[in-house]
């Protein structure tokens, strides 16, 4: 089964669900810069070594200016969409704060999973310290919502949008932060609602962690 099985038209459309959607090209370019500033703030704030108490305070009062300026516009409401165009000229929908691959979520690495020449879906990423674990190591929790989200991608793309029901992670080999981690997953089969998906993360060709995985479809509502 390849991921172009089912056509994005076929595809339920969120607003169905009462979501609203928000198409991925109509993200302004300052939000996305916004975006990797305040990805970068969090990495520099877990690293610094600074301890000088007014250089601490002034930074905190800096950031929560502009966090009270950015307040003042109405927030999103929960589970916004975003529409993406992808590759192949299909296009898919994914919550657009989503922690493992949201457009606008700065704590997001962000993952961005295209379908696969072969079927299925792939995507690389590098991750810095704010997903370490271990020493130098990505956290496992982190290789596990990286997998989950590929293997909800992967079902979603070649079947239709579903919930995680059961995600089993081998943990083979260290998974190391700022080296490129190439990430797939692949529909194995379906029977009725559950889809039945296989993920992996490799590092230099080597397999890291993978992941098999039950995914449940959802429901379209009448
Ligand atoms: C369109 C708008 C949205 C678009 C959106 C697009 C997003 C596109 C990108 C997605 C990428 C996201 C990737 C992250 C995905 C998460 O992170 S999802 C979040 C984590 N997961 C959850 O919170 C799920 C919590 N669990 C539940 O809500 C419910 O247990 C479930 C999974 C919906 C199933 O409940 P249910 O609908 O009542 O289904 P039920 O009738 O009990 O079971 C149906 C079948 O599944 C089987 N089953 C149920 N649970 C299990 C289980 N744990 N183990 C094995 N089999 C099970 C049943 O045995 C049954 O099998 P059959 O009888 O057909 O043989």
């Amino acid at each position: 089964m390849t991921v172009n099985t089912q056509p994005a038209t076929e595809r339920p459309d969120p607003r169905a669900f009462g979501l609203p959607v928000v198409e991925q090209a109509d993200i302004p370019a300052e939000l996305r810069t916004l975006v990797g500033r305040v990805h970068a703030l969090i990495d520099t704030v877990a690293n610094t070594t600074e301890t000088d108490p007014a250089v601490l305070a002034e930074a905190a009062a800096a950031v929560e200016e502009v966090t009270d300026r950015l307040a003042a516009a109405p927030r999103r409401q929960i589970g916004t969409m975003v529409r993406r165009d992808l590759p192949d000229g299909d296009s898919e929908y994914g919550t657009i704060t989503n922690i493992v691959a949201g457009d606008t979520n700065p704590a997001a690495p962000p993952l961005s999973l295209v379908p696969a020449a072969g079927g299925g879906v792939h995507g690389e990423v590098t991750l810095d310290t704010v997903y370490q674990g271990p020493p130098g190591l990505v956290h496992g929790g982190w290789i596990a919502a990286l997998l989950d989200q590929a293997v909800g991608t992967a079902s979603s793309l070649a079947t239709s949008p579903g919930l995680t029901a059961r995600l089993e992670v081998n943990y083979r080999r260290p998974t190391p932060l700022f080296n490129p981690l190439e990430i797939t997953a692949e529909v194995e089969r379906t029977e009725r609602r559950k889809v039945y998906v296989n993920g992996r993360i490799r590092v230099n060709g080597e397999v890291t962690a993978e992941a098999t995985a039950i995914m449940v479809r959802v429901e379209v509502p009448e």
